[in-house]
């Protein structure tokens, strides 16, 4: 068996002719979605991740602005920045990119952000929604992921999922994305015991561990979906998932590329759900 790969890229070129026309639509009745991406610092792989936001945003017909502040800013000053971009009507979303400077406390941050302009949905009382099963804004890598799995008509009710890595921003919404779908939800960590084992009890395998390569054929149930959120640089730079995928692809039913699987849906639904918060002026 070959994995059918599932295109994050074909699907977010799908999504964006979709957004560009809503961005149309917003324009006639005078509203222009506006997004704003704080980044504090010179963290390389931050500024490329930002360029590809704006460009893909400069795409859409979203308004882009990216406000660059020194490392050395204060936790006081990021907040009086917040606080600004939060009260200005142009900004539908606000997006801080992390990781923070470590004598800035992102979760004060976060915090601070309002809520309906929390386009990455970190926000606790986004978080709350989700979990209590009345999403408004949604982390945006899981997110993608569902409109992957729905692309590809992979069913999920009933289906043993595992989460391998329970992180705020993508293992844990992640988990409750599935389970509102009716999973049987597991979630693994670095401290789970046997994790090939559990692994291959996966018909739906999310893998979000951060270490290049790590996930074998041994680790998956023959014709498994395998979702790779894995990005990691191996020996030569080159970008590389957390999933051995020349050697899973033989196993697996379904599998995400890396580059071009969750990646670019990460970005795309962070566009979406700039455009949702723009519509929700209107009413
Ligand atoms: N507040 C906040 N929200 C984020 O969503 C956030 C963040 N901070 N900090 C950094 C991470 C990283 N991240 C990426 C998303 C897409 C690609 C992406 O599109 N990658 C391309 C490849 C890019 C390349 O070739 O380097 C792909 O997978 O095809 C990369 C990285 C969002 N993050």
């Amino acid at each position: 068996m070959v994995a059918t790969i599932m295109s994050g890229k074909l699907l977010s070129d799908e999504l964006n002719e979709e957004m560009k026309l809503e961005v149309i639509k917003l324009k006639e009745k005078n509203v222009t979605p506006g997004l704003v991406v704080v980044l504090v610092g010179e963290d390389s792989a931050s500024q490329t991740y930002v360029r590809n936001k704006e460009k893909r945003a400069n795409t859409l017909g979203i308004h882009s602005v990216v406000e660059k502040y020194p490392e050395k800013m204060t936790e006081m000053e990021l907040l009086r920045v917040i606080d600004r971009l939060n009260k200005d009507d142009h900004f539908h979303g606000i997006l801080v990119q992390l990781p923070l400077p470590k004598h800035i406390d992102s979760t004060k941050i976060l915090n601070a952000i309002r809520p309906e302009k929390d386009v990455d949905g970190f926000h606790p009382i986004n978080m709350g929604k989700l979990v209590i099963g009345q999403p408004e804004r949604i982390p945006c890598t899981p997110y993608g992921i569902m409109k992957l799995l729905q692309r590809y008509e992979i069913d999920i009710e009933g289906k043993n999922a595992v989460v391998i890595g329970r992180s705020n921003i993508v293992g844990k919404p992640m988990a409750q994305l599935l389970l509102m779908k009716n999973a049987t939800v597991t979630i693994a960590h670095s401290k789970t015991k046997n994790l090939a084992a559990v692994a291959k009890e996966a018909d739906i395998l999310i893998v979000a561990i951060g270490r290049g390569h790590m996930i074998t054929k041994d680790f998956v149930k023959p014709g498994a979906v395998v979702i790779d959120v894995g990005m990691n640089r191996d020996e030569n730079g080159k970008l590389i998932g957390d999933v051995k995928s020349d050697e899973v692809q033989e196993v697996a039913g379904h599998l995400t590329p890396v580059p071009k699987g969750v990646g670019p849906m990460t970005i795309t639904m962070l566009m979406y759900q700039t455009i949702e918060s723009a519509k929700e002026l209107l009413n």
